[in-house]
């Protein structure tokens, strides 16, 4: 099991209904993994205020006034925290390199869930549906959002075993499945110099993906590599700054149902996610294929 949504947005007068439908969506997936979550947000503007960079991380450990001013302190630059816990988010108005890394030399031992200018990464462990609510999320604004309720296959029960694997800048991947070759594919990575936080094999996946588009790779033929590279079943739904993309493996075993509108595009792994959607009855809606690599741009 493992329960997708996603919501990538075109028509911008449903920006400030983006967490609301979003939640709706998620609620509906609750019974496909209730023990643990994630989502990622993209373009709101208390999660990621315009100009600021923002940084998820778990185990933040210290207190957010505190955590506050020692980052002010270490970057010259005044810095913002918020606390949504177990998920603490760190802003400031430098580059996002920058802030990661006064984050990692100021929190050596938190678990870092998400980066960039636009995207916001909040993962929790509990039901699904609290913890969206916990987070605020069913106010969110905003033009992309996804999330995931986790069935563990490959690693235990955790915030950070969580999906999404949110590895590279305003990047953001969802898996539903398990890859079957995930510890060769690793010791590759690894022999090529990526870092990993968890034993989890979506996580693997995710940093393939990166190392793909950091090297300048677009994202159809990242998702393309992947699938010569991993064995194994998976639904993927990987988002970044600028696109939206479902891919599924070539038995396709794992559900997965796309409606697409002029105003969003949206994907679930099941129906009854999308059904509450604003015009579903006129969207276009169907099963992505086997292996093939669905894109939406901005
Ligand atoms: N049930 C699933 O789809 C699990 C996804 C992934 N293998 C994980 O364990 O996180």
């Amino acid at each position: 099991m493992c329960g997708i949504v996603g919501l990538h947005l075109r028509e911008p007068s449903l920006y400030p209904r983006l967490g609301e439908l979003l939640t709706g969506m998620l609620g509906e997936m609750v019974d496909r993994g209730p023990d643990s979550a994630g989502m990622a947000i993209y373009g709101d503007p208390t999660w990621s205020p315009a100009g600021h960079s923002s940084v998820s991380v778990l185990g933040a450990g210290s207190d957010a006034v505190f955590l506050a001013d020692s980052l002010t302190e270490s970057l010259g630059a005044a810095v913002t925290v918020l606390e949504a816990d177990p998920t603490t988010v760190i802003h400031a108005a430098v580059p996002t390199d920058v802030l990661l890394a006064a984050v990692r030399e100021t929190l050596p031992a938190a678990v870092i869930i998400g980066f960039g200018e636009d995207v916001t990464v909040l993962k929790g462990m509990g039901n699904p549906l609290e913890l969206a609510r916990g987070f605020g999320l069913p106010s969110a604004s905003g033009w992309q959002g996804v999330a995931h309720t986790r069935m563990a296959t490959e690693s235990a029960v955790t915030a950070a075993g969580s999906h999404p694997f949110a590895v590279g800048p305003d990047q953001c991947l969802v898996h539903n499945g398990s890859f079957s070759n995930h510890l060769t594919m690793k010791r590759e990575l690894e022999s090529e110099g990526v870092v990993f936080d968890s034993e989890n094999d979506t996580e693997v996946g995710a940093r393939f993906v990166a190392k793909q588009l950091s090297e300048g790779v677009d994202l159809e033929k990242a998702l393309r590599l992947l699938g010569e590279r991993f064995d194994g079943f998976y639904t993927l739904l990987v988002s970044t700054s600028d696109s939206f993309a479902v891919v599924r493996d070539p038995i396709a075993c794992k559900p997965a149902i796309v409606a697409e509108t002029d105003q969003y595009v949206a994907m679930a792994s099941e129906y009854r996610a999308l059904a509450g959607l604003p015009g579903i009855d006129q969207a276009h809606i169907f099963e992505p294929e086997p292996e093939e690599v669905y894109v939406w741009h901005r």
